[in-house]
């Protein structure tokens, strides 16, 4: 395994040091192939670090694409939306002339005309990622990869890019970007926070099935997978 621990006493140095190392994968991309795309995770942890990566001046972000590693299935009028929390969290200032590319495509489901869609527009992705920051739930999901979702095998194992996902846990359908797709970044970062977290990563890395906590499929991987942690 090739997992590197980075601690921080506070979340606000956490999503400092954070945008700092995901900034120069940014302009390392730009510098090597002259775009980059990051794929960022929704949820209750990421404010802090979009905050911080947004305010960032010293990025050509009109050369940067900003997608999502995964998305509840609603529009942005939502407060469910990690669209939502990106555009207010991230696209503001020196960041607001990037680019997004959403995975929500429209409609009440995420039907294959919708998914195909959304795949249709990922397909213009700057290639490889700069970077991927994936979060982690307390029920060891990753990105949707669910316990108990429905195409969760595909979601670990398929090209995708994306598909649809339902579980138990997920509240609405979900889009996600596949496991192996992912993983094509030149770096790949896991921003938990909080006891529980590091509690629930710790039983991760141990041994267990996947389907119980999918986020060990990327423990698993061989990936070099950077944590970043605080209280
Ligand atoms: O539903 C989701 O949950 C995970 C974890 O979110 P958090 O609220 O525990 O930080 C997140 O990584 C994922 O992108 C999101 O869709």
């Amino acid at each position: 395994m090739t997992l590197t621990r980075r601690t921080f006493a506070d979340k606000a140095t956490l999503a400092k040091e954070l945008a700092e190392a995901v900034a120069d994968r940014i302009r390392a991309a730009i510098a090597e192939r002259g775009s980059a795309a990051i794929a960022v995770s929704g949820g209750s942890t990421p404010g802090k670090f979009f905050a911080a990566l947004g305010k960032t001046r010293d990025i050509e972000w009109d050369k940067v694409v900003v997608t999502l590693v995964d998305e509840r299935w609603v529009d942005e009028t939502s407060d469910r939306s990690n669209a939502l929390l990106v555009n207010e969290k991230m696209l503001q200032g020196p960041a607001a002339v990037a680019r997004f590319f959403p995975l929500y495509s429209g409609g009440d489901e995420p039907d294959a005309t919708h998914v195909a869609q959304t795949n249709a527009l990922m397909a213009e992705l700057p290639h490889p990622f700069a970077a991927v920051i994936l979060g982690m739930g307390n029920d060891g999901h990753t990105a949707s990869f669910f316990p108990g979702g429905d195409t969760l095998d595909a979601a670990l194992t398929g090209a995708g890019p994306t598909l649809a996902i339902r579980a138990p846990g997920a509240g609405e359908p979900r889009i996600t970007f596949t496991l192996p797709r992912l993983l094509e970044t030149d770096g790949l970062y896991l921003h938990i926070e909080g006891d529980e977290k590091a509690s629930v990563l710790e039983t991760a890395l141990g041994d267990g099935p996947v389907e119980d906590m999918p986020i060990r499929a990327v423990l698993r991987s061989g990936a070099p997978v950077t944590v970043y942690w605080s209280p």
